[in-house]
């Protein structure tokens, strides 16, 4: 049973068909703001809860900025009245290079995260460096993908179409909102996303990772971000906010899922016979096996409860979960989506239903590795009939769930939600990241020549000594002309 912060699960999680039965503005005061779980409440303060959120709903431009007390199994407010209440809503994502020139400094904005590339302490001032040999290193192959899609990443646009569809969607439900885009390493920059929601003065602000499954490498990442550039400005210290760290359990999403594919099967000449072949982006296997990266659960979980749903509407198709992209010498979560289509292939499956599992839009990964690379794997492996569930993107039941989510999530602003179904909890950024912190153990670094090292002192000295031997290493590449960082570090 993997643990995640203070979280653990303790029954196998369900589709979210009833949302928690919690309030607005009255919560904090009811759960006394921390360390709340739903099954503390009274019956009567469930009801006053309850009560609470239809008041909130039909008037959506009021909230109650002072705490209320529960009388009579009613919320009222306990102080001053209503304020203006302005709703906005964060989409965290990636972010990829617009043009070819993008590449290079787009992957070293990858490569100079710490969640991405993780050093030992003491070896952590050479990640500026690190990140630059590493991305001037794999640019060019880089580059070939994304010269191969068109030039670029159509990650910016796709973005740009949900957040539009996201606030029609909520306009739709009664709910006005600004939706805003933050990507990790590309324009438009979080730090850009946050100046905007400064300037726009939102009062409210619901933080959605559009990646389903939450990874330390991915959502953890830009939370990580957010929360230090929450720390350093007073305007945002102030803004209240929840975060939504995952959302692969949601009805919503799982139903569009099950759309795609079953339409997808549909096409096939011989449906019961197609192998459905989910590939999720990897991570390092020492995030989940030493971090406690609940990403491998997680998508786990997602897959059986997409399957739940396929096979309920009639198709006993078999299927696979694997994961593709690897970066590095390291050991990344297996099956590897290569040699698992291999192994179809020489098992005899014959036809291959594609579905790129954990991302929302397309991408470098689903229109270049799937659609060509995996494409020709499965073809050259003995699979006849090839087919791709395409990514999400502004599907309407996708986004309107995305809406849903976003409304459920507005009563926990400014509070923690305690166990949900999801691994990680709903709530304040600095409440969710210091039960991640609490649990968090330093991870290995990804680089093989780093791991040595039992003391502080060693530890010292092996970054001192990686720092040498890089340096050794340029040296004897600039002499040789021989790539040898290459070879170590970008093996794929
Ligand atoms: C859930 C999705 C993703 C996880 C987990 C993830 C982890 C992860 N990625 C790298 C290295 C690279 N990722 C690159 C591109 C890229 N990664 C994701 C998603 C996840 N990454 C997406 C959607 C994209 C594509 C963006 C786009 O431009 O379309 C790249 C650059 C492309 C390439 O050279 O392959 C790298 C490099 C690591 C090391 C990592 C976990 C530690
Ligand atoms: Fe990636």
């Amino acid at each position: 049973m993997a643990s995640f912060g203070f979280l653990q699960r303790t029954a196998p999680s369900t589709l979210v068909e009833e949302r928690p039965t919690c309030s607005g503005r009255c919560l904090p005061v009811i759960q006394r703001c921390r360390g709340w779980a739903r099954g503390r409440l009274t019956t009567t303060e469930r009801r006053a809860a309850a009560t609470h959120r239809v008041r909130a709903a039909s008037t959506d431009v009021v909230c109650f900025e002072e705490p209320h007390d529960i009388k009579g199994g009613k919320a009222v407010a306990a102080a001053a009245g209503p304020a203006v209440d302005k709703v906005g809503v964060l989409l965290l994502n990636l972010g990829g290079p617009e043009t070819l020139d993008d590449v290079k400094p787009f992957l070293f904005n990858l490569f100079a995260d710490p969640e991405i590339i993780r050093l030992p302490p003491a070896a952590q001032f050479l990640q500026p460096l690190l990140a630059t040999i590493i991305s001037t290193l794999r640019a060019p192959k880089s580059a070939e993908g994304y010269k191969a899609i068109g030039g670029g990443s159509p990650l910016r646009k796709i973005t740009d179409d949900q957040a539009s569809a996201l606030a029609a969607a909520l306009r739709a439900k009664g709910q006005a909102a600004n939706v805003y885009v933050g990507m990790r390493y590309w324009h438009p920059y979080t730090e850009e996303a946050l100046e905007h929601i400064k300037r726009d003065g939102v009062t409210r602000l619901v933080i959605l990772p559009l990646y389903p499954q939450f990874s330390i490498s991915t959502s953890g990442s830009s939370l990580r971000l957010l929360e230090s550039l929450f720390k350093s400005d007073l305007a945002l210290k102030q803004l209240r906010h929840t975060v939504i760290p995952s959302w692969y359990q949601r009805r919503g999403y799982v139903n569009a899922m099950a759309d795609l594919i079953v339409h997808e099967l549909r096409k096939f000449d011989d449906v019961p016979s197609v192998e459905v072949f989910f590939s999720a982006h990897g991570v390092p296997k020492s995030y989940v096996e030493e971090a406690g990266d609940p990403y491998k659960e997680e998508m786990e979980e997602c897959v059986r409860l997409i399957m739940a749903e396929v096979s309920a509407r009639g198709f006993s198709n078999t299927h696979t979960l694997a994961y593709q992209s690897r970066v590095g010498p390291a050991e990344w979560l297996k099956p590897y989506t290569d040699d698992s289509i291999r192994e179809l292939g020489a098992r005899g499956v014959k036809s291959l239903l594609a579905v790129p599992i954990s991302f929302v839009s397309e991408h470098i990964e689903t229109l270049e590795e799937i659609d060509m690379e995996y494409r020709e794997l499965a073809i050259e492996s003995g699979v006849r009939h090839w087919g791709r569930v395409p990514a999400l993107n502004t599907n309407t039941a996708f986004i309107n769930d995305l809406a849903d989510a976003v409304l459920e999530a507005l009563p926990y602003v400014g509070c923690l939600a305690g166990p949900t179904d999801s691994l990680v909890p709903l709530g304040d950024l600095e409440m969710l990241l210091q039960a991640y912190d609490r649990e968090r153990r330093t991870l290995p670094s990804p680089v093989v020549m780093w791991e040595w090292g039992w003391t502080k002192s060693a530890e010292t000295w092996n970054g001192r000594i990686a720092m040498i031997a890089i340096i050794a290493i340029l040296l004897a590449e600039a002499s040789s002309g021989q790539s040898i960082l290459k070879g170590l570090l970008l093996a794929e």
